[in-house]
């Protein structure tokens, strides 16, 4: 499923129309027909139905749903909010259509005549604004999205909630509280960021017939799925032996510090690493060995439990590194940690205090001959970008995008919405998991996840985008399967879960 802007949606439309030769009408008729039959079909108890349609072409398909719904039985009106002059050519061709169907379409109408016919209708149509919204909603407008935000009915939207902007980096205004969406062709930027998703309500997606070429000539960005998974994760070979699914090393821990390494290693077993090793201060190796014993150990040398500068030749051997997990911000370990990064010719990823250690040497890796895969929060990306937290929920694409081409670095930017960027700017979007990965260590065994994915696939982008999907799967799991609640999963559960996600999979 792909992720656009709105430029990028004008450009899909426009390729449907001038290279697929359909007619706007016919689009915004396909865009119309398709929601009111899913809402003939899912809200089967409804009867009556009030459209609110704007000047543009998001109010012409509220124009087409109305006659579908109508026709189907429903007692319909449309609330044209502008005037007849404000209507795009499509708009009043359909607005046309309907009234020849004997639709009932009120004009001139304000706020409070709205607010006293609006319960006379089970159901409320939002088809005001679509992706065109720009700037301040203006006055005409803004007191119907309140008196929607403020009445009882079940509200659904049209493409997007009306006032909601469809890009990240704008602000809102003001929006539509929608309890569902029908989303248009490609869900836009906005469904998948922490402010704009809460507006969407349910949301799904309904086809209009754009040819599949539309989407072809150009890079968009994608929400990673099922299928994708299932396309692109590696299945065992019959003949394949522990070195076919990668050698890998988790180095890191300071002493008192044994349990984020200790996830991240028993993370990447359970996802399929044929050996793995854990580099960490010496008394902290029983303490893993405990948890998880069919991992090696490779002694770091400390001084008081803080990790010294080490051989970083040792790791050369191994097919991948996740480094920094527990791994302490003392200047010495910085040291060690940068070399680290900075030396090894293997894929290495990077983690919590590694990512402190990176700051300070981000101008050099981008000459590294092996892939560096960042795995920052939005307050280690804060900390790496120097821009507010604030500001990059804003526009974490943008700015993911912005940070992985400059320093030609792969970024999972992890939220509730992961986003996987590459260094040449692909991006995709991961959003399995839940509420119940907000606990400490889970991003530990996210590392250990990427870990195994990476050292068993050529592609490194598919290889993290499978990661944090099985990741959240597995969270996701864990609740659907009544094994945990969000209150009480912990890291370890979702390690435990992963072989659930497996089965699902294949
Ligand atoms: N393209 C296609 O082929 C297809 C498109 N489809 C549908 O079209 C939708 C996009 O249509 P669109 O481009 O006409 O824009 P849309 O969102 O209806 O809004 C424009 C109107 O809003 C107004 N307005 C703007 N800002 C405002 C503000 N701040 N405050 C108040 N008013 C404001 C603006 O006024 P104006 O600036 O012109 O005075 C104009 O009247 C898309 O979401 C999808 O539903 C489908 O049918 C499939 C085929
Ligand atoms: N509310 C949420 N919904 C879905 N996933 C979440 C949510 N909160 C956190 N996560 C996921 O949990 C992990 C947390 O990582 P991180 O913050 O690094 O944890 P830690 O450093 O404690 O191990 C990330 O993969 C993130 O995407
Ligand atoms: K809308």
């Amino acid at each position: 499923m792909y992720i656009v802007t709105a430029e990028e949606m004008y450009e899909i439309d426009r390729y449907a129309i001038e290279h697929g030769g359909i007619d706007g009408k016919i689009l915004m008729e396909n865009a119309g027909r398709a929601i009111a039959e899913r809402i003939i079909k899912q809200e089967a108890s409804y009867q009556s139905a009030a459209v609110l349609a704007g000047g543009g072409n998001n109010g012409g398909d509220g124009f087409v749903i109305a006659r579908y719904l109508q026709q189907s039985g429903f007692e319909v009106k449309v609330f044209q909010l502008v005037p007849d002059q404000k209507l795009t050519s499509e708009a009043l061709y359909h607005k046309k259509l309907f009234i020849n169907h004997h639709g009932g379409v009120e004009t001139d109408i304000n706020v409070e005549m709205l607010r006293k016919d609006l319960p006379y209708y089970q159901l409320v149509i939002d088809a005001i604004l679509g992706i065109g919204v720009k700037g301040a909603i203006r006055p005409n407008i803004k007191p119907f999205i309140s008196l929607l935000n403020e009445c009882n009915q079940k509200i659904i939207s049209v493409d997007i909630p009306s006032g909601l902007p469809a890009n990240e980096s704008v602000q809102i205004d003001t929006a539509v509280k929608a309890d569902h969406t029908y989303i248009v062709e490609a869900p836009k930027q906005s469904l998948f960021t922490e402010w704009g998703f809460p507006y969407y309500g349910e949301w799904e997606i309904v086809s209009i017939g754009v040819p599949k070429q539309a989407y072809h000539r150009k890079s968009f960005a994608r929400r990673w799925e099922r299928d994708d998974v299932i396309a692109t994760l590696r299945k065992r070979d019959t003949f394949s032996h522990k070195g076919s699914h990668g050698k890998g090393v988790v180095i890191g821990g300071q002493q008192m510090m044994p349990g984020s390494v200790t996830l991240t290693a028993s993370a990447a077993l359970r996802a399929g690493a044929g050996l793995l090793t854990v580099a960490t201060v010496k008394d902290n190796i029983s303490i893993i060995a405990h948890k998880c014993t069919e991992a090696m150990y490779h002694v770091l040398e400390e001084q008081d439990g803080t990790i010294k500068e080490n051989d970083v030749t040792p790791f050369r051997t191994f097919d991948g590194a996740a480094i920094g997990m527990g791994m302490g911000r003392d200047p010495v370990t910085a040291k060690f940690t940068q070399r680290l990064i900075h030396d090894l010719d293997i894929p290495v990823i990077v983690d919590a205090d590694g990512l402190h250690h990176l700051k300070p040497i981000l101008n050099k890796v981008g000459k590294r001959n092996y892939p560096l895969i960042i795995t920052p929060h939005y307050g280690e990306m804060a900390m790496l970008t120097e821009y507010t937290i604030d500001r990059i929920k804003l526009s974490p694409m943008a700015i993911a995008k912005e940070f992985a081409r400059k320093y030609q670095l792969y970024v999972v930017l992890k939220g509730k919405f992961t986003i996987i960027t590459s260094p040449d700017g692909k991006q995709t979007v991961s959003d399995t998991g839940n509420a119940g990965l907000a606990k400490g260590g889970t991003g530990d065994v996210l590392s250990g996840v990427i870990l195994a994915m990476v050292m068993q696939h050529s592609s490194h982008l598919e290889a993290l985008c499978n990661a944090c999907y099985i990741h959240g799967a597995s969270a996701d799991m864990r609740v659907k399967t009544g094994r945990n609640t969000e209150i009480d999963m912990l890291a370890s559960d979702v390690i435990d879960g992963l072989s659930h996600v497996f089965h699902t999979l294949f």
